[in-house]
C-alpha cells in the first residue's frame, strides 16, 4: 500500500484531486468510483475548480457511486443523489446517463442490488475508486462482519455509523437504518483504490488498518490484499512517525 501523508486537509484534497485528474486526462473514458461522507468534499471542490479553471474534461467519464440510503428519494436533501449533484455532478460535464447511483427507493431492493452489480461488471470495474473509512473500519457501507465475498447488497447500518452520520440530519431517528452498498468483492475489483483519511478521529482506524491482517471484523483491512491502493492521509490521521 502506497501511503501519502499531507500536511493538512486542504493538501489532502488537492492531492486526491490531482490523482483523479491525472486518471481522467490519461484515459478520458475512465470509470470512476465515487464516495460520499465528509472527507471527499474538499476533493470534489478541487475537481470543480479543475473543470472550471483548467478545462479538465469529464464528457467521456462514467461514474459509479458506492452507496445510497434505503428509503430516501433522489431529491431528499440527505440522499447521496443530492450530495453528489450538489457537490460535483451539477458542476461537471459528466453526461447524466453515465452517472450511476443505487436507487434506495427501489420496490425490489434485492433486484436493484443485482442490477447495479451487473452494470458495474458490464461497464466497470472502476479504473479509480475513491473510498473513505469509517471509525469502525467500514468502507462504503460495509460494516464490520461483512463477508469479503459480498457483492452489492442491502445493509443494516451499525448504530455507530448512524450516530456518526446524524450530523447531516435533524436528529438521529431521521438517519435511515439501511443502505445499499457495493460489496467488498465489488470494491476490490477496482483497478486503483484511493483511500482518504483526515482528522484525529480517524487515527485509530488508520492505525488498525496498518497493523492488522485482513479480517472481516475490520472491513478496510481487505485493502491489504489489493495490488494498487493509495492511502492519502493528513498528518492528524497519521499514526506513526
Ligand atoms: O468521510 P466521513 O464523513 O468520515 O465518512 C467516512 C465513511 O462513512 C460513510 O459516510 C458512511 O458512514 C462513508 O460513505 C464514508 O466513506
Amino acid at each position: 500500500m502506497e501511503i501519502i501523508v499531507t500536511k493538512d486537509y486542504r493538501e489532502l484534497s488537492r492531492t486526491v484531486c490531482e490523482i483523479l485528474e491525472k486518471q481522467v486526462i490519461g484515459k478520458p473514458d475512465s470509470v470512476l468510483g465515487l464516495a460520499t461522507g465528509g472527507t471527499p468534499l474538499g476533493t470534489y471542490e478541487e475537481m470543480v475548480k479543475g473543470y472550471e479553471h483548467r478545462g479538465v474534461d469529464y464528457s467521456c467519464v462514467t461514474a459509479f457511486n458506492l452507496d445510497e440510503y434505503v428509503g430516501l428519494g433522489r431529491n431528499h436533501s440527505q440522499s447521496y443523489h443530492s450530495y453528489m449533484n450538489d457537490h460535483l455532478f451539477h458542476f461537471l460535464n459528466i453526461p447524466k446517463e453515465r452517472v450511476h447511483i443505487p436507487n434506495g427507493m427501489a420496490e425490489d431492493l434485492e433486484q436493484e442490488c443485482a442490477t447495479y452489480e451487473d452494470k458495474l461488471n458490464e461497464i466497470g470495474p472502476p479504473d479509480l475508486q475513491i473510498l473513505g473509512i469509517g471509525a469502525n473500519g467500514h468502507i462504503g457501507f460495509n460494516e464490520p462482519g461483512t463477508s469479503f465475498a459480498s457483492t452489492t447488497h442491502v445493509v443494516d447500518l451499525a448504530p455507530t455509523t448512524r450516530k456518526a452520520n446524524a450530523r447531516f440530519f435533524t436528529s438521529l431517528d431521521k438517519v435511515p437504518e439501511q443502505a445499499i452498498t457495493m460489496g467488498i468483492r465489488t470494491i476490490m475489483k477496482s483497478r486503483h483504490i484511493v483511500l482518504l483519511a483526515s482528522g484525529s478521529h480517524k487515527l485509530k482506524a488508520v492505525k488498525t488498518l496498518i497493523d492488522s491482517e485482513p479480517n472481516e471484523q475490520f472491513p478496510a483491512s481487505i485493502l491489504k490484499n489489493h495490488p494498487h491502493v493509495t492511502l492519502v492521509t493528513d498528518k492528524s490521521a497519521k499514526p506513526y512517525e
